[in-house]
């Protein structure tokens, strides 16, 4: 049979055989009288708490930071369980693992009666009363109003609300009801969450070091009420605390140290075994004793032979079962065996037995319960809560309204307008001035009325003239040298030439082309030298060119009498099927920036939002309390759809009544895809803060889809231009179909019933369909 030192480790009894005999014999000896206590199902089921061969750890599986190694605890139903140990040691773990809210790598854990977090068993729940070591208040809440808020979510009605928080504001000598949380001192704050936990007067109650910062005449009060509550029996405490003295009033106290308890006895009965004068004391001397077993087991037997008496550990449930022998129960010394006795002791003197407890049968839950997604004084708390932090911050509020409105308007200021005063280089050897307004005959047809021979002259000036009215900023360069010099250095981004005989030329290439030569053809046409480092401006410039000869020769026409488009080039654009005639970048970039602005702000603040929650420990707070992962993203929902009503009325005014974007869809349905565009962010958001940890993390995260996520959506390029893999994957992501759906109705006006736009609202739904799961789970199944 192995034993065990007190760090885990297994050491056989061969391991000693360097001992002595006499050691070994005596090792022996004492062994046969080890026996195990009676520990059932039944019997663990009637403890408050009862955990059994606990092994936690965090880190990786080559790098395992062990916190529970095979630890056991037995908390009697009505006591006040004093959990002591070194900073770093592990009750925290222990508690959350109690509490339901980390899972332990092996073991079991029975919380009054129940699994932690199975069905039925109440835990997490109102039956607990949790105060974690952060505060995990709300600091814009008053005490009043957290008290209102905790109620709540534990069941209570007003009345009683009142009452119990009139008793807890007296008992531990609260300040003003009124005051903000967030004004309190560290130690207010800290009584307030110890309230807070108290006030729904549970059954279990679990309290993280309640008294740090609490000075002594108060701590006294507050031990003095825990004894007072425990004594009916009704309640049972676990209380950490570092001042281990404070825990004489314990009536059991688990001492904990290498991931198991080093003893689990009442104070008296410690003090008394170990003959020390404190319990401080104690606990050094079983922490000495540890260590020496580290070095030598048989080492640590003889000194606590030699030593102290060892007691029965005694186990009121242990008498409750006649079921048979199953070979452990709760440790002491860290051994994992107890020591037979025939003289069982209560754990305390003061113990009083605990009163009939509703056996856990009792809390079945009915099919209602069991499909219900929410409850309605969870989700009354959660709304109450979210929407009381966005309006007791006005400042928060009006960034939050106005930040989508913001962007969309310095989209429309900025983005998608003609580039003005781009300098362009003129050289005209038609002329020999330094004047680009050159003059000509404007409206002399230069056709002879009567022979009907061309007479074309000056037609660099009749192109210029034209030119100016699309871009203004002409300069004159006398040589093509120049010039060209000029658009090196970034001064010019085009170079227009036009030859000495250019207008001559054009006439003769019209007129007499079939006796043109390739140098008559060569200086007809307009040389250009173009900056093509910037494709926008490059194509407009190519437009602007274009277009610029078409005026010259229609006006041309228009004043010789002759058809306009006669003299231009034989192709002609009719009015567009949708759309405008000259495409505008706003136009078609903002649907795409609309989506994009509601989507990613609505990601930010409900990611934010989660993660302040979970960071302050308000979020596992909540959850130990009962509430469910579900009914916090349902209340997060509800008071952002508000939010998102109010942004997306806003951006859309800005963008179709403020800058006239093109609007000739339902507009209706216009707004119900940018809501539902926005609600899809907020899913994503819930995904983001349930993934990530911490905030940087969900930074990355957030700030690494938003880019790949614009550039794939077809808002800055036409999705038709990517390659068909990257397609495929662009049309799967939320922003995708929703921005084509979005153009379709605002610009050619297509209304539901279009493939192209209910496809849309389809593929955003689905996808808010999967986030809302996956956060769900996520909050569910990620425990530590
Ligand atoms: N989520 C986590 N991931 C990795 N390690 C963790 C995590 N939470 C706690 N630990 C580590 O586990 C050990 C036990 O932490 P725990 O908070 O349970 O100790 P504690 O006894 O409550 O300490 P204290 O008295 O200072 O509050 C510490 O070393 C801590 O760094």
């Amino acid at each position: 049979m192995p034993a065990y030192d007190n760090e885990g480790a297994t050491i056989s009894l061969e391991d000693v055989r360097a001992d002595t005999p006499s050691t070994i014999q005596e090792l022996r000896d004492r062994r046969r009288e080890f026996k195990t206590q009676k520990s059932t199902v039944a019997s663990r089921r009637e403890q408050a708490v009862c955990v059994r061969n606990a092994f936690k750890k965090y880190g990786s599986k080559k790098n395992p930071n062990i916190i529970l190694d095979g630890l056991n605890m037995t908390v009697p139903k009505g006591a006040i369980y004093g959990l002591l140990g070194a900073s770093g040691c592990g009750k925290t773990t222990l508690l959350s693992c109690i509490v339901g809210r980390r899972r332990l790598n092996s073991g079991d854990i029975w919380v009054l009666g129940g699994r932690p977090g199975s069905p039925g068993s109440g835990v997490p729940g109102p039956r607990i009363g949790y105060m974690p070591q952060e505060i995990a208040l709300f600091g814009e809440f008053t005490i009043r109003e957290t008290m209102i808020y905790f109620g709540w979510i534990a069941g209570m009605n007003n009345e009683d609300i009142k009452v119990r928080s009139e008793f807890m504001i007296s008992l531990l000598q609260l300040p003003d009801p009124e005051r903000f949380v967030k004004n309190l001192s560290g130690g207010q704050m800290r009584r307030v969450s110890f309230a807070a936990a108290l006030l729904h007067d549970p059954e279990l109650l679990i309290l993280d070091e309640p008294t740090v910062g609490v000075d002594p005449v108060l701590r006294q009060s507050i031990w003095d009420h825990l004894v007072n509550i425990s004594n009916g029996g009704r309640t049972t405490v676990i209380i950490t605390t570092h001042y281990i003295d404070e825990t004489k009033q314990a009536n059991v106290i688990g001492l904990m140290r290498g991931g198991r308890f080093l003893a689990e006895e009442s104070p008296t009965e410690l003090i008394r075994r170990y003959q020390a004068d404190s319990l401080e004391s104690v606990f050094l001397k079983l922490s000495v004793l540890q260590n020496r077993g580290k070095r030598r087991r048989s080492s640590i037997l003889a000194d606590v032979v030699d030593k102290v008496e060892i007691p029965a550990m005694a186990n009121p449930a242990a008498t409750a079962s006649e079921e048979p022998e199953i070979g452990e129960i709760s440790g002491e010394f860290g051994d994992n065996v107890s020591i037979h006795s025939k003289s069982r002791v209560t754990v305390t003197p003061e113990y009083v037995p605990p009163v009939e407890m509703p056996a856990v049968e009792a809390q079945k839950q009915s099919i209602f319960d069991k499909i219900r997604p929410v409850k309605a004084h969870h989700m009354k708390a959660l709304v109450w809560k979210n929407a009381m932090s966005l309006l007791r911050n006005i400042g928060l509020l009006c960034f939050i309204i106005l930040l989508p409105v913001s962007q969309m308007f310095f989209f429309c200021v900025a983005i998608g307008h003609y580039p003005e005063e781009l300098p362009i280089a003129i050289v005209n050897y038609e002329q020999n001035s330094s004047k680009i307004l050159c003059d000509y005959d404007k409206e002399i047809c230069p056709q002879n009325k009567e022979t009907y021979e061309w007479e074309i002259t000056n037609f660099s000036c009749r192109y210029l003239d034209f030119f100016h009215k699309r871009q203004t900023n002409l300069v004159y360069y006398p040589t093509t040298e120049e010039a060209m010099e000029a658009a090196r250095k970034g001064k010019a981004r085009v170079v227009m030439t036009f030859a000495a005989n250019y207008s001559e030329s054009l006439q003769d290439r019209m007129l007499d082309n079939r006796h043109v030569d390739d140098y008559t053809v060569n200086a007809s046409g307009i040389q250009i030298h173009i900056d093509n480092a910037d494709k926008q401006i490059e194509w407009m410039l190519v437009r602007d060119i274009s277009e610029s000869f078409m005026d010259a020769t229609e006006h041309m026409a228009g004043i010789c009498e002759l058809p306009r488009r006669l003299l231009s080039i034989p192709v002609h654009f009719h009015k567009p099927v949708f759309g405008l005639k000259v495409p505008n970048l706003t136009d078609f970039a903002g649907p795409g920036v609309i989506l994009t602005i509601i989507y990613f702000l609505a990601v930010a603040l409900t990611s934010g939002a989660l993660l302040a929650e979970r960071n302050e420990g308000i979020l596992e707070r909540s959850l130990v309390s009962g509430i469910t992962g579900t009914e916090i993203l349902f209340s997060q929902l509800v008071v952002q759809i508000v939010v998102m009503l109010v942004q997306t009325i806003m951006v859309l005014l800005m963008g179709f009544v403020a800058f006239d974007l093109s609007q000739n869809g339902p507009i209706g349905w216009v707004g119900v895809l940018t809501m539902l565009t926005g609600f899809c962010g907020m899913t994503f958001g819930f995904v983001v803060a349930t993934l990530c940890d911490t905030d940087r993390t969900a930074t990355y995260m957030a700030l690494g889809s938003f880019l790949p996520m614009v550039m794939l959506s077809g808002c800055i390029w036409p999705i038709e231009g990517m390659h068909a893999t990257l397609r495929f994957i662009s049309y799967i992501l939320p922003l995708t179909t929703s921005t084509e759906s979005f153009r379709s109705m605002v610009q050619r006006g297509w209304g539901i019933e279009t493939p192209q736009v209910y496809i849309g609202f389809i593929v955003t739904v689905i996808w808010i369909f999967l986030h809302l799961t996956t956060s769900i789970l996520l909050l569910k199944f990620k425990k530590g």
